[in-house]
């Protein structure tokens, strides 16, 4: 990889507030750190606190501030369409349509903060685009879509102008975005211009239906998990193994002050809509004690003996959840590249 190539090639991701900011710190040292890319990581901001940008400052190489105001004038059909998705905190997610005017980088890689790369992304910056294509993966939930919490594309002014229209349009209906978001305006818009990437590239999957077979058969494959939905791993001490695997890397990076810091700052972010009713009071204290595999097994242990009655199905379910040795290790071994082939068996 050429220095020159590095310096028109960029990541890029969106923060809107403090509460996805221990998102946005994981992924930067995942990157950086972890992966030792080369390329710079962007970060576009809007209502984030000066504590908040004191951390960015030490992760991310450029962070710019976007005017949010711009793309908020979310319509009535818009906000029908986030009540039917329970996503009310999404009506923000139209400031990801900036991403398209950092016309200063040739190709960028847009990354959601909920993403947890397991393996290096870069080959992303491989994948071929004629014109104004764009290159994402299926999403778990309508794979003839794609997700749009990771995107491969050319910024263009004419693409940011002609996206950011659509919204103050006057045509007020679903015709714009049929899910009130950016990932229905952006499937909308780029209709038959759509590079399929592999799903493995952004795992988008739901606690409530785990294809586990496929999970184990690909394991090796997978390049980053998503973890899509309004219960993000840092807001939520729900035990999972996929939130267990994102704690390990954020425990990983930083130190119990610094977990501290960023926890505190992420609880005290505004958080829109709906999403505040999802606030757990005692969540700080929760995330302070669930750090480590042994506490997590303690606190499902006691849980345990705290089930009286005799509902089987839960305990099996936790008693399940604390022997259940998952491979992670085997996640980390190099990948094999599997595009820009067409005639990879994953298209
Ligand atoms: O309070 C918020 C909410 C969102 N974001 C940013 O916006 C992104 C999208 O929000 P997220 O909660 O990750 O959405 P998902 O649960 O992943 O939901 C799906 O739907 C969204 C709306 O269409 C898309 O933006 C996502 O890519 C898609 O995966 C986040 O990753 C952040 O970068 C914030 O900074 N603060
Ligand atoms: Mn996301």
């Amino acid at each position: 990889m050429s220095e020159q190539k590095g310096s028109v090639q960029a990541y890029i991701t969106l923060l809107i507030n403090d509460s996805y900011l221990p998102g946005a710190l994981l992924l930067a040292k995942i990157l950086k750190e972890k992966f030792q890319t080369k390329r710079k990581l962007l970060i576009l901001t809007a209502g984030v606190s000066s504590e908040a940008v004191n951390f960015l400052v030490e992760s991310y190489d450029e962070i710019i501030p976007i005017d949010a105001d711009l793309l908020s004038d979310t319509n009535d059909s818009t906000l029908e369409n986030l009540k039917l998705l329970d996503r009310l905190d999404l009506d923000l997610s139209f400031n990801k349509l900036h991403i398209f005017n950092q016309t200063q980088y040739k190709k960028l890689v847009y990354l959601d903060l909920d993403i947890l790369p397991l393996k290096p992304l870069d080959d992303l910056f491989e994948v071929e685009l004629k014109g104004n294509e764009i290159a994402a993966s299926p999403d778990a939930g309508w794979p003839d879509i794609f997700n749009s919490g990771l995107l491969v594309f050319h910024p263009s002014q004419k693409l940011f102008s002609e996206l950011s229209g659509k919204l103050t349009s006057p045509e007020t209906d679903t015709t714009i975005s049929f899910d009130g978001a950016d990932q229905g305006l952006l499937n909308q818009f780029f209709k038959g211009k759509w590079v399929r990437l592999p799903f493995s590239y952004n795992v988008t999957f739901s606690n409530h239906y785990e294809y586990l077979p496929a999970l184990n058969f690909f394991m090796k494959e997978i390049r980053s998990f998503h973890f899509i939905g309004s219960s993000k791993p840092w807001s939520s001490f729900e035990f999972s193994k996929f939130n267990q695997l994102w704690w390990d890397e954020f425990n990983s990076f930083f130190n119990e002050e610094q977990k501290r810091q960023i926890v505190s700052l992420s609880r005290s972010g505004k958080q829109q809509g709906e999403a505040e009713n999802l606030v757990i009071p005692d969540l700080i204290n929760s995330w302070n004690r669930l750090t480590t595999h042994e506490d997590l097994a303690a606190e499902l242990n006691n849980k345990l003996e705290d089930i009286k009655d005799d509902s089987d199905n839960a305990k099996t379910e936790i008693e399940d959840a604390i022997t259940q040795v998952f491979p992670w290790e085997s996640y980390r071994n190099e990948p094999t590249r599997v595009f820009p082939k067409s005639d990879s068996p994953y298209f």
